[in-house]
């Protein structure tokens, strides 16, 4: 049977003035249905890239995605992308921007009753008549995933969403979103160059190095969750993971 996703042998580059950057690899994994999997590399290691690659918005020079055994070559409903910055309509209210995608497919009081129900999910259900403007940058970015998910896709493509937050909030945010993944079952790839969100987010930990940008090693997380920082085992892996960075 056909693993879930691959991400097959995937190169690319960039032009650059007369020349080209090779920004990707030969990169191959595979991630199973329902894995939470972090991407961890410094800046310019191509983990933006490799998202855009599999949510079918950027192409490859070389490689294929498949998802369920099927080549993916365009953006689809069952890859959602969730972008640093949350992207809302700003002359949308939440509502109205969580409804946005998925307007044709409900009639209007289901439509309602859906969009609440994400709000819910992501703890905005008090907020459904807000405008961007009101929301702070924590409640913006859960906004963004509650969009995202009103496509129901299978698999979340997470580009650093909590890299602009607060520690408090990106610490809170980290929780909920663990919950969210529990809760869910989606497929999640959450691109971070945090090694501590990656140690309390992923199942495994892709780090990736650059110049140019390729797989350095693939870590299993064997901690159950909620992880802690302090935790001796955590530690030591973090400092594996510190090592792991340098060239
Ligand atoms: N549109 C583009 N045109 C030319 N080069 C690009 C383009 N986008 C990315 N690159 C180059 O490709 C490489 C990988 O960039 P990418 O943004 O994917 O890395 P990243 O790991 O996501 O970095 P960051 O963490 O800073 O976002 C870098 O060398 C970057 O300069």
């Amino acid at each position: 049977m056909a693993n879930f996703l691959e991400i097959k042998n995937i190169t690319k580059y960039y032009n650059v003035g007369a020349g080209q950057v090779l920004a990707l690899e030969n990169i191959h994994f595979e991630v199973s249905s329902g894995e939470l999997v972090c991407l961890l590399g410094p800046s310019g290691c191509g983990k933006t890239t490799l998202l855009k690659i599999i949510a079918g918005l950027e192409k490859q020079a070389s490689g294929q995605i498949l998802l369920n055994g099927n080549v993916v070559d365009a953006t689809g409903p069952e890859r959602g992308m969730i972008f640093q910055e949350p992207r809302l309509f700003p002359w949308l209210t939440l509502e109205e921007n969580v409804a946005f995608g998925i307007k044709g497919r409900y009639e209007k009081k289901l439509l309602q009753t859906v969009v609440q129900k994400l709000l819910e999910i992501v703890g905005l259900s008090n907020f459904s008549k807000a405008w961007p403007s009101q929301l702070s940058g924590g409640m913006a970015q859960r906004a963004a995933i509650a969009r995202s998910l009103a496509a129901d896709p299978l698999i979340l493509l997470l580009d650093e969403p909590f890299t602009a937050l607060d520690t408090q909030t990106r610490t809170k945010l980290q929780n909920d979103f663990l919950n969210l993944w529990q809760s869910t079952h989606k497929t999640c790839i959450h691109v971070t160059h945090d090694i501590d969100e990656a140690l309390i987010l992923g199942q495994r930990i892709i780090v990736m190095h650059p110049s140019p940008g390729r797989i350095k090693e693939i870590i299993p997380i064997p901690f159950p969750y909620p992880r802690c920082p302090d935790d001796p085992d955590f530690i030591t892996l973090k400092k594996e993971l510190r090592d792991s960075f340098l060239p």
